[in-house]
């Protein structure tokens, strides 16, 4: 590894150009949403670059005037939405989510003569993307007593009248919820108690403070909490008793001030419990610093600007209801490590719907969105499931990941869920370990649960003369995660192998398929490995986000195909599937897909929809360019998205070989160090790259698609993918890799022009990604004049090497490709000439083996050189 720090220049050498990207004064809040606001005025105007910040232009330029048009369009509707709700009486404030001009918080306070007189109310709105075709997403984040709002804020709405308008839910809540009593019995119940404690707590101090008046308990009996709901609802409650310190709420904290503490007065002239709960709710200061009081529409370029310099830019996707709501079916052991060792105090959404269903027991393909906490929930049934049975020294469950850097992930957090439960060996077999080591292990004794990469385990199966095999006939717990790679194309040979050593029919074996995206070739697959009555679960983040009532599910009977929750997307198998190909035929009966020739996979038809699966915390941008200065606008990007505070970056490109080269010509031609990772690299140096960008900030990671899907790399801030996509899954889980937990993400497709269809197969999946135009600056013109004049660029050995492998590995790919390109494979060598000489500056095109030239198929196409 070279000694330099990642984007320092050289400037030991002075004919050496630096690299480190120009960053604004100190103090100046380049992504501050007040240039956002400036900007926003003239966001349908092509001059608006004008109002950008110096820096923020320094960068960007404006879009095209059709590119925004449908943002501004959008935006436009949702301002004048804000200025409304703004000017509503008892309306206090409305403030934008940074980043997300569609999550908004809007503050009333209480009408005079009710218990909720002086108090204020956060409410919090979020444009879906049907708006506005449907009404906006409400919920109530401060808490009240009333009895339309559940303990965790929902609303039950009547119908509400048109035109759809977020005023309309909005004058609801202030005037029905807000406007009037709680019903009379609740108001007693609750200004009994208050009496009762007023005499228990003689202070007048007492007296005013809800949290001294009331404990959760009684408050839980009083609004009639079921004990399932308890925990969470003590949770909820918790910031007001302890409110000096900073908590957060579902994203939000409960803050103490000085007028915490001063009464108000209901209709009956006793103090107001009701009103003074939530009075002090407000945005976690640290994230409010910067969002303003007034909504501020933003366009792309904006919103690019403010992804890259802000904390936070989507809502927290945490559900309310901790782990504990499921103590009914996860032993204490296992609780105690997710909430102890691994500090996860509640479920995300996703996992409020997958865990009551895989553990069920039932065989299940479960899908849910990159990022929102897929391992934990297979590793629990897992471990619940080996921990019940208790059979030592034998593999009770195996895991399938596809990479080395999943099922080390995946095993590192297996071993931290069970501290508390010694009886579980966790051990990992994978490619680039000692074989013999794994061996020496399994003949001391089997782990309980197995982690293993495919090949691994089929040179285990072949060597080990019948011992593993005896294992797998005894398996309780199957478990595919990536599923649909795991059972696509390249996998699926080993995955049918190990599968045979396995009773799939068997009742005892739960098989679980986890996976983010679910195309069409996994269908048929999945119907001949899952059992017939097993289940498909879609956990769609939106399924859940205002609702969560799957929590009614009772012991044992959480999830059956009888009574399926009732916001859960769970279904059959079966039926699944056979509604996939329902769709899939549909589709093509109606000519969705007939813009350009596709290969036999379709990706067209999903069961899902792929573009609610991007999370919505990641934004997307793409950039065109020629193919000659891709690499250039490579290193602009790359300043650009390295130009934040704590950036990290991932770069995806197509193969190992361009990854290799990519790395070389940053460093020396750019003088940017990048970390390396792809499957020509050694173990050892994998583990350690992977390490060093898990735990440091100011990386860049330039890799190949092994880092593609399931590696959690936590608070990735950008992720550019260099080039075509495999297809649209391999698009949304690399995009997967930045926006993970509560952080924002930036995602930017790099495409040169032959490459630009791929938008339109993002846009048939319903996934709209903008444009966004990035002006190379005179560095880099510079560059390209050399690189064009072949003029003083130092070129190794080693960089020279690399640029022929990689342009033999180009060509395969891209004559992979040529019927989604459209074009054939003539056209691939041509454009692999202006590769070689423009992208990779080399003085004539590498000859490449015979061999290699006859595999792809381009042996004999002019423009082709094979080695003599
Ligand atoms: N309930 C939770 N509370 C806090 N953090 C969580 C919770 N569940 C998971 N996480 C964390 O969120 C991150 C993403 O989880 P995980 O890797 O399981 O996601 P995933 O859905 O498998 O994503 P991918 O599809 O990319 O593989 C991890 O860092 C994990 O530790």
């Amino acid at each position: 590894m070279s000694s330099r720090q990642n984007y320092k220049s050289n400037n030991a050498n002075p004919n050496k150009r630096t690299s480190r990207p120009k960053k604004p004064p100190r103090g100046e809040k380049k992504g501050s949403l007040s240039n956002s606001k400036k900007n926003s005025n003239n966001s349908n105007n092509p001059n608006s670059r004008q109002t950008l910040s110096p820096q923020a232009a320094s960068f960007v330029t404006p879009l095209t005037q059709s590119d925004i048009d449908l943002n501004t369009l959008r935006s436009q509707l949702r301002s004048s939405e804000i200025s409304n709700l703004s000017s509503l009486p008892q309306i206090l404030s409305v403030n934008v989510c940074k980043g997300n001009d569609r999550y908004i918080i809007v503050q009333i306070t209480g009408s005079p003569d009710t218990p909720y007189a002086g108090g204020k109310y956060d409410v919090e709105v979020f444009f879906g993307k049907d708006y506005p075709k449907v009404f906006p997403q409400c919920r109530l984040a401060t808490k009240i007593v009333h009895q339309s709002v559940s303990p965790v804020g929902v609303i039950t709405f009547p119908p509400l009248p048109s035109p759809i308008s977020a005023s309309t839910p909005i004058k609801y809540i202030r005037d029905v919820i807000l406007g009037t009593n709680p019903s009379p019995e609740l108001i007693e119940r609750a200004e009994e108690c208050n009496k009762k404690n007023a005499i228990e707590n003689t202070t007048p101090q007492d007296m005013t403070d809800p949290a001294l008046n009331y404990s959760p308990r009684r408050v839980s009996s009083i609004l009639g909490i079921k004990e399932t709901d308890f925990e969470d609802y003590k949770i909820f409650y918790q910031p007001i008793l302890t409110s000096t310190k900073k908590e957060r709420v579902k994203g939000f904290v409960t803050m103490s001030s000085p007028s915490s503490s001063s009464s108000s007065t209901s209709k009956s002239g006793s103090t107001s419990i009701l009103s003074k709960w939530s009075k002090n709710a407000t945005l976690d200061p640290s994230a409010s610093e910067s969002v303003p009081s007034q909504f501020a529409p933003q366009n792309p370029v904006d919103a690019l600007w403010s992804t890259l310099h802000s904390k936070r830019s989507a809502p927290l996707n945490y559900s309310s209801h901790s782990f504990m709501t499921l103590s009914h079916a996860i032993s204490s052991p296992t609780l105690s490590a997710v909430r102890k060792t691994m500090g996860f105090k509640k479920m995300t959404l996703e996992q409020c719907q997958m865990l009551p269903a895989v553990l069920e027991g039932k065989d299940i393909l479960v899908r849910s969105n990159t990022g929102t906490g897929k391992t934990i929930s297979f590793l629990i049934p897992c471990i619940e499931r080996a921990s019940e049975l208790r059979r030592q020294s034998q593999v009770s469950a195996l895991i399938i990941s596809p990479t080395r850097e999943l099922a080390s992930q995946t095993a590192e957090m297996a071993n931290q869920l069970v501290v508390f439960n010694t009886d579980i060996i966790i051990d990992i077999f994978m490619g680039g370990k000692n074989i013999n080591s794994e061996v020496a292990r399994c003949e001391k004794g089997y782990p309980t649960i197995l982690i293993v990469t495919p090949g691994r385990m089929l040179d285990h199966l072949e060597r080990d003369e019948g011992k593993l095999e005896q294992q797998l006939a005894n398996l309780n717990t199957l478990v595919l995660d990536e599923s649909d790679q795991l059972l696509a194309a390249g996998f699926l040979p080993s995955i049918e192998t190990i599968i045979q050593y396995i009773p799939m029919t068997s009742p005892d074996l739960q098989t679980m398929m986890f996976t983010a995206t679910v195309p069409p070739s996994l269908h048929e697959v999945v119907s001949s490995t899952l059992k017939p009555d097993g289940y498909f679960l879609d956990a769609d983040e939106s399924k859940t986000k205002w609702g969560l009532s799957q929590f009614n599910i009772e012991k044992n009977v959480m999830l059956n195909s009888k009574s399926p929750a009732p916001l859960t997307k769970i279904e059959p198998i079966t039926n699944a599937m056979k509604r996939a190909a329902q769709i899939a035929a549909s589709r093509t009966s109606l000519g969705l897909d007939s813009t350009r020739e596709k290969p036999a996979t379709n990706p067209s038809a999903t069961i899902a929809n792929f573009k609610d699966m991007v999370g919505t915390s990641i934004v997307q941008h793409y950039v065109s360019c020629d193919i000659s200065s891709q690499a250039l606008m490579l290193k602009r990007l790359l300043s650009l998205s390295c130009a934040r505070k704590d950036y990290k970056v991932i770069v995806f490109f197509q193969t190992a070989r361009a990854t290799a080269y990519f790395v070389s010509l940053m460093s020396e031609v750019h003088f940017i160090d990048v970390l390396e990772m792809h499957s020509r690299k050694s173990q050892p140096h994998r583990a350690h790259v992977s390490h060093k960008f898990k735990t440091e900030y100011d990386q860049v990671l330039f890799t190949s698609d092994v880092s593609a899907r399931g590696v959690d790399y936590p608070n990735v801030t950008c992720c550019i993918q260099f080039g075509l996509p495999q297809n649209v899954e391999n698009y949304i889980h690399r995009c997967g890799r930045s926006g993970r937990g509560i952080q924002g993400g930036l995602s930017i497709v790099l495409l040169s022009e032959f490459e630009r269809f791929f938008l339109e197969e993002l846009e048939e999946q319903g996934i709209e990604v903008p444009r966004l135009e990035v002006e190379l600056g005179g560095e880099e013109e510079e560059i390209i004049k050399k690189l064009k004049g072949r003029m003083d660029v130092p070129k190794s050995k080693e960089l020279l090497n690399r640029a022929k492998l990689h342009y033999q590995a180009w060509i395969g790919y891209y004559c992979s490709h040529t019927k989604r390109l459209g074009i054939e494979k003539e056209d691939i060598v041509n454009k692999s000439i202006v590769h070689a000489l423009e992208v990779l500056g080399l003085d004539e095109v590498p000859a490449i083996k015979k061999s290699t030239a006859e595999k792809m198929a381009v042996d004999g196409i002019p423009g082709i050189r094979i080695e003599m």
